[in-house]
């Protein structure tokens, strides 16, 4: 079976294996392009199994991240290249939510470690940064086999995503610390938000807490399934697709008692990329473009001040809806 929803799971599983192993037909290959399909155009958001990233290292990179969250303050925030040294495209290193932000959580951005930026990947613990290493390669083929899958459910020519979206350098991956919930009232850990990106993979220990918004505007939960991968599609497909995919909305809610951990890998556009609804959503069958179009650069920089200097009023946040028309 190529697809499924399993017991008890609130999100469509696809299975990717006819896509990884040689030997499958092409039947099982198009249901489960069909199941991305569905998933695209209603909330953005599914579950891969059998998607070919060991199990094991999800496990030790999860472990290995809540020991590096667990040190002292001083020494995570040694993990952040000095202002000025480094040509990433967004500040990596450690970092954590400002006071005053809604969101409850520190985090690492780390980019592609062949860019070689100095001080980006942590030290300690021991094995942390290969293990982030062996994610970050990993998570990166995984966003290479979804694009064409994408590529597929959107009826591009073959090839035309991984061509428009050849630069690998913009990827970024996440590690993360959400804090335990204090009260019942302060229970946010990431706002309702879209990703900018492309795709998205979420990789999450047992304790739960992200949630997609649902087609009736209800909060549906991913909840943690050993092995299994969160794909959460972004606004870059959402605006090619002139809105026919969804980037999807998505939060994740603080439980009491305990820190959550998750993995979040950004499969990303490079910044000089422009970007606008691609004519076979919009021209070609007659509609009108929904967006005008930007350089994606424009936009993650926007994205970043919302972190950095959070806005008072929670809709002042730039998102996606900036460039609408
Ligand atoms: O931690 C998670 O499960 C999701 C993180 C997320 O949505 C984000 O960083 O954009
Ligand atoms: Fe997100």
């Amino acid at each position: 079976m190529a697809t499924s929803s399993s017991n008890g799971d609130a999100l469509p599983v696809v299975d990717l294996s006819p896509f990884l192993f040689a030997g499958d037909d092409d039947g099982a290959r198009d249901s489960a392009t069909a199941a991305v399909r569905e998933a695209c155009v209603s909330t953005g958001f599914f579950r891969v199994v059998n998607h070919g990233v060991p199990r094991e290292l999800m496990a030790r990179a999860l472990e290995l991240s809540a020991a590096f969250f667990a040190l002292p303050d001083e020494e995570k925030a040694k993990v952040r290249p000095a202002e000025g040294s480094s040509s990433s495209p967004l500040p990596a290193g450690y970092a954590r939510q400002p006071a005053h932000s809604a969101d409850k959580n520190e985090y690492l951005l780390l980019f592609n470690p062949k860019l070689g930026l100095d001080l980006q990947y942590p030290a300690e613990p021991a094995g942390f940064r290969d293990a982030l290493e062996e994610c970050y390669a990993n998570l990166t083929g995984l966003g290479l086999l979804i694009q064409d899958v994408l590529n597929e459910c959107m009826g591009l020519p073959p090839g035309f995503l991984a061509e428009y979206n050849a630069d690998r350098n913009f990827d970024f991956l996440t590690p993360l610390r959400y804090f335990p919930a204090t009260s019942a009232e302060e229970t946010n850990g990431i706002s309702a938000h879209e990703d900018g990106n492309l795709i998205t993979f979420v990789l999450q220990d047992g304790v739960g807490g992200l949630e997609v918004l649902g087609g009736g505007g209800g909060w549906i939960p991913a909840d943690p399934v050993e092995g299994s991968i969160i794909v959460n599609i972004g606004d870059v497909v959402q605006v090619l697709s002139n809105n026919k995919f969804k980037s999807a909305t998505h939060r994740v809610v603080r439980k009491p008692a305990a820190h959550r951990h998750s993995l979040a890998f950004f499969f990303n556009l490079h910044g000089d990329k422009w970007i606008e609804p691609l004519p076979e959503f919009a021209g070609n069958v007659g509609e009108p473009p929904r967006y005008r179009g930007f350089k994606y650069d424009e936009y993650l920089q926007l994205r970043m001040r919302n972190k950095t200097h959070p806005p008072s009023r929670p809709e002042d946040a730039v998102d996606i809806a900036h460039y609408a028309i």
